[in-house]
């Protein structure tokens, strides 16, 4: 079994019959590398096999940001890890999915880009007043379509969805809520006490009921693992062009990207 203690970019702790799962990667606003995703995909399955774990909380370290995607400082063309992109995303978003066990997105700051997607692939989302919620797909050259889309639709209607991943505005936790994207809101300071009041109420739930209701629910939705897995081909190949290298190089040289020749 992997051993959490080992762990770098990756808090793992069992709270109450809660395991915390905590992306610790506060300089980059909690962005993940490969490494991150080998430590989040193992974080996962620990839980998963963990008889005494009822709730799984994913959450991101400090308050800055809950998770603000890829990092973009380990992507050139691809990102350092393995997998179709040299990212394993895949791999931890069906984990999400699979796991029999209710998964809370903490989300404690900005969750942005596929940190936003891990937020919508979580079963229940508790956010601080001061979170933010977006997309930046078309600002930084790149789209995580399918969960990120097609889920992201299921959630806050299929209008709502065009616009957070044409225009890439930003979006208050209260909006977030309103749009179906965030079950509850609480003051910041208040964020650990409301998790843990959810996390004890699962751990007093028939687990079965709980992993035969989760099951029920992605079957219904289930069609999206094929647009993810066909999408990430297709961004593979993206990722090669010098469209997408023109956003990720704006993005580390803090510049507006220049998109216009690419105009078809
Ligand atoms: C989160 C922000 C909106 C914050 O903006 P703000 O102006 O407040 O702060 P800074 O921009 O100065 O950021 C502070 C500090 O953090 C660094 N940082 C933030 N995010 C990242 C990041 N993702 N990677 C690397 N570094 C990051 C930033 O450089 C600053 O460092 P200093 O050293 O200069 O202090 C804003 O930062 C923001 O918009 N961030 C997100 C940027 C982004 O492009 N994210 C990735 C999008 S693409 C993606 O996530 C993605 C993931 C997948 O898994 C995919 C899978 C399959 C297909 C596609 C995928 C995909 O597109």
């Amino acid at each position: 079994m992997f051993d959490p203690t080992k762990f770098t970019d990756v808090i793992y702790e069992v709270r109450d019959r809660a395991a915390w799962i905590i992306i610790n990667r506060p300089k980059v606003y909690n962005a993940f590398r490969g490494q991150t995703l080998e430590e989040l995909i193992q974080a996962f399955q620990i839980a998963a096999n963990d008889r005494q774990v009822a709730s799984i909380v994913l959450t991101g370290a400090g308050d800055k940001a809950f998770c603000t995607g890829g990092d973009q400082s380990a992507h050139e063309g691809q990102y350092d890890g393995r997998g179709v992109v040299g990212l394993p995303i895949d791999e931890l978003q069906g984990l999400i999915r699979d796991v029999p066990k209710p998964v809370i997105a903490r989300v404690n700051g900005f969750a942005i880009g596929g940190g936003n997607v891990l937020a919508t692939l979580c079963d229940l989302t508790i956010a601080a007043d001061t979170a933010q919620f977006g997309q930046v797909g078309p600002k930084v050259g790149s789209v995580d379509a399918g969960w990120g889309t097609a889920l992201l639709a299921r959630h806050v209607g299929d209008k709502k969805a065009r616009e957070i991943w044409f225009i890439n505005d930003r979006y208050t936790a209260e909006q977030a809520r309103e749009m179906g994207l965030v079950n509850k809101v609480v003051p910041a300071t208040e964020l650990d006490a409301a998790v843990k009041d959810w996390t004890d109420k699962l751990a007093q739930r028939s687990p079965t009921a709980i992993a035969l209701a989760k099951r029920s629910f992605n079957a219904d939705t289930d069609n999206i693992r094929g647009i993810s897995n066909l999408a990430l081909h297709a961004v593979k190949l993206f990722y090669d062009t010098a469209e997408s290298k023109e956003g990720v190089a704006a993005f580390n040289e803090k510049r507006t990207p220049d998109f216009h020749k690419f105009t078809s």
